[in-house]
């Protein structure tokens, strides 16, 4: 029979009809086909609009999908539910249905024994909606995959400093693990609120920036001083809106060319900090000389004066930058930054009438936000946050305590935070009413230093609790090593130093 077959219809007249065949079947079939590749062109590279589409497709896989396989790659902090091979779902785009199937190729070289396996999604759809699929649908499968590949990443905190034999020009980066979020920051709730709006709207509004053809960034200014939650307020705002941090060390950075270098090298949907810009570089214009600071040192009652003045010391022996302040007015504008979108930066100081104005005018700095002294609204998130306890007949002394010291958010929490495991609530109490009342006799009668000698055994107390976690150590070993500064070096024991 098959000698038959083949004796009427030789080879290459089945070829022929067979070719004809296809042609028609494709014309009669109604449905059109786009295949993404996992590896582009190269074979090498990993292509993006895989990545997004199998990140959208999670959330249909974990309902549709009978063979699921998990995956938890390096940057992933969750567990991720993908399609399985063969495996098929659906999706419904302004009422019009899309199937997807994931699928996989392997091919052998004739040269080698190697086979390459190369995986890919397939998107089937109606010939109608050609037009649907390629100037809506697909923008939006993309821009919903790349959210859900944002939020399911781990964050990161980059730093452009890692010690004293870094050579600095580039980040390297720890997971970002840092828990402080606005709910147990502790200050004015209005105040917080605000600004907590002020970051979501500022997150939520890509076509506004591109609308009025701005830059998709914003700047906060955070001042106050040491230990009124500055470090903790940049945290709780990238774990409210799920941004990496590039914590931005300015004495390690040459000059303005490596400052461009490193600006260009962040991401979008991030926050770049620059801590203590008073004393990070040269930037003020108003820095007294040395000579001058040294013998104001010996006369100045302020010890927070004092504690900032060993900073900037501090800073310029360690720093040999070139950074201008033009250089960072260039970055700030958005000359450089315009290079990628959706970022934060923030400057913190303990001395806002330090800065030069031209750094903080609105544009640049567009917030400027205050954190201050403990007051009863603070004190009362932090004894929920640290005992557990919303109220109690000995608030209403600490209320007046409060009105009339000035203590800062660090040194509360510092004193209420239960020194034994069985330590109750009560004693945490007593224990602040005692701190209180007496901060109230020292501010009556204020010697020199007493009070420096407290912020700076409080930094040093932080920075002992904070080390058991590797990524929060790295996080304020800088801010701690610029507080143990001179002050801290005078007033600590030996063992902290
Ligand atoms: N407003 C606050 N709410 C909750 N906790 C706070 C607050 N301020 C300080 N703390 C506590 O004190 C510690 C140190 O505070 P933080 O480093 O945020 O202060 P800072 O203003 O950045 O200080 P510095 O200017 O010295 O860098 C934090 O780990 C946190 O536990």
């Amino acid at each position: 029979m098959s000698v038959m077959f083949q004796q009427y219809f030789p080879q290459h007249l089945w070829d022929v009809i067979q070719g004809y065949l296809l042609q028609l079947m494709n014309k009669l079939n109604p449905y059109m086909q786009i295949s993404f590749y996992k590896n582009s062109g190269d074979r090498f590279s990993r292509n993006e609009a895989y990545a997004s589409i199998e990140a959208y497709l999670t959330k249909h896989s974990s309902t549709q999908a009978k063979r699921l396989k998990a995956d938890m790659t390096t940057n992933a902090a969750n567990l991720v539910l993908n399609l399985d091979n063969d495996e098929e779902v659906t999706d419904i785009f302004q009422g019009v249905k899309f199937r997807w199937k994931s699928q996989i190729y392997t091919t052998n070289r004739s040269n080698s024994s190697h086979v390459q396996e190369t995986r890919s999604f397939r998107l089937s759809f109606h010939k109608r909606y050609r037009d649907l699929v390629i100037h809506s649908y697909l923008q939006n499968v993309l821009d919903e995959g790349k959210d859900v590949v944002v939020r399911n990443r781990r964050r990161r905190l980059y730093t452009n400093s890692s010690g004293e034999d870094w050579m600095g020009g580039s980040w390297t980066h720890v997971a970002f693990q840092h828990r402080a979020t606005f709910r147990n920051l502790a200050m004015d709730p209005q105040k917080k609120q605000q600004i907590e709006d002020d970051l979501l709207t500022f997150s939520n509004s890509k076509d506004y920036y591109a609308k009025i053809g701005k830059t998709w960034k914003r700047g906060y200014l955070l001042y106050g001083p040491p230990g009124t939650g500055k470090t903790s307020m940049i945290a709780a705002m990238a774990n409210l809106l799920n941004y990496d941090i590039y914590d931005l060390e300015l004495t390690a950075v040459k000059n303005n060319t490596e400052l461009r270098k490193l600006l260009i090298e962040t991401s979008g949907k991030s926050i770049i900090v620059l801590e203590d810009i008073d004393c990070s570089l040269d930037l003020t214009g108003k820095r007294k000389d040395k000579e001058k600071d040294e013998k104001d040192d010996s006369n100045n009652p302020d010890p927070n004066e004092n504690l900032q003045k060993g900073k900037e010391e501090s800073n310029e022996k360690r720093s040999s930058s070139d950074v201008t302040l033009s250089g960072l007015l260039n970055f700030i504008d958005g000359l450089w930054s315009s290079c990628g979108e959706e970022r934060i930066i923030v400057f913190t100081t303990n001395h806002v009438e330090k800065l030069d104005p031209a750094l903080i005018r609105t544009g640049r700095m567009d917030m400027h936000i205050q954190l201050s002294y403990c007051c009863f609204q603070g004190f009362k998130i932090l004894a929920q946050n640290y005992l557990n306890l919303d109220s109690d007949p000995l608030f209403e002394r600490i209320r007046r305590l409060l009105e009339e010291t000035q203590m800062t958010p660090a040194d509360v929490a510092e004193i209420l935070m239960p020194k034994t495991i069985k330590g109750d609530a009560k004693t945490s109490l007593e224990n602040l009413i005692r701190a209180l009342e007496l901060k109230k006799e020292k501010q009556r009668s204020p010697k020199d230093g007493d009070k420096e000698v407290k912020d700076a055994s409080t930094s040093a107390k932080n920075l002992k609790m904070m080390n058991n976690d590797k990524s929060l150590f790295l996080w304020y070993r800088r801010t701690s090593s610029k507080k143990r500064g001179k002050v801290a070096n005078k007033s600590l024991p030996q063992s902290e130093k």
